[in-house]
């Protein structure tokens, strides 16, 4: 990240209120905060923070109920469902901490079933190759590993060439030399294509690996942290 970077994403005093009839839920009450081309982001924050439903919103999965939020100048606020698919399609890579394979495909066509559908997909070779799963094309996902499972879904959100990857506690169900590996990964996609890189965790000691820590508390920003120096990510321990 540079100083002259260009923002991806500008939020302004975006809120997203949970309504469920007798009792109303603020997840998010006021976030100002720009997200910069390339930049690789950590954020933190309590159970019940908003984390996530920060994250949904900036992937186009849900929609803020106040204030609002531009992707490269375009307002998604107010953006048909339509246009949030297309959105989602076009721009966004997102990785789960449950992997969210499908058990009857391999790797492989895990994969595929992503670059089928996107205008400039990498190979779903190249992409496994990527994550360092070259040999394992032809696996299923019950004969993969964790940590292998979690870099399948990681080349099936990068072969769509993604502008920008959201991913949610990546590392949550992983023991710590495999969410170290899956990590390097990200860092490297990050550093390699500028791919724009905001990951939620309760790992706090990963926020030595990013561009900026970014900490919610009680839906609203409660701390920013620049690290002009970000270590990589495979000299983390946890
Ligand atoms: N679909 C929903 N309907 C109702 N309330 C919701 C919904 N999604 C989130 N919330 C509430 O919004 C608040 C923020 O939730 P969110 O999942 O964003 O927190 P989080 O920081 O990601 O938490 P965790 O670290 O536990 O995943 C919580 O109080 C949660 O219960």
């Amino acid at each position: 990240m540079t100083s002259e970077s260009q923002p991806v994403f500008q939020v302004r005093q975006l809120g997203r209120t949970f309504d469920l009839g007798e009792v109303k839920i603020q997840a998010l009450r006021g976030i100002d905060l720009e997200i910069y081309e390339g930049e690789f982001l950590v954020m933190l924050g309590a159970s019940g923070s908003g984390k996530s439903t920060l994250l949904n919103i900036l992937g186009g999965l849900d929609r803020p109920t106040s204030g609002d939020i531009h992707f490269r100048g375009h307002n998604l606020s107010h953006a048909s469902d339509a246009e949030l698919t297309q959105f989602r399609r076009q721009h966004i890579g997102f990785v789960f901490q449950f992997y969210n394979l499908i058990p009857s495909l391999t790797a492989r066509e895990n994969v595929a079933m992503v670059t089928d559908i996107a205008s400039n997909p990498m190979p779903a070779v190249e992409a496994l190759e990527r994550v360092g799963l070259g040999q394992r094309l032809d696996h299923f996902p019950s004969q993969l590993s964790g940590g292998e499972q979690q870099r399948v879904a990681i080349a099936r959100a990068i072969a769509k060439r993604p502008d920008v990857l959201l991913c949610d506690e990546p590392t949550g169900a992983l023991d710590s030399q495999t969410g170290i590996r899956v990590l390097q990964v990200l860092q490297d996609i990050n550093r390699e294509f500028s791919t724009t890189t905001a990951i939620i965790t309760h790992n706090a000691g990963i926020a030595a690996m990013a561009d900026r820590m970014l900490r919610l508390s009680d839906g609203q920003v409660s701390e920013i942290q620049i690290n002009s120096d970000p270590c990589r990510a495979d000299s983390l321990r946890w």
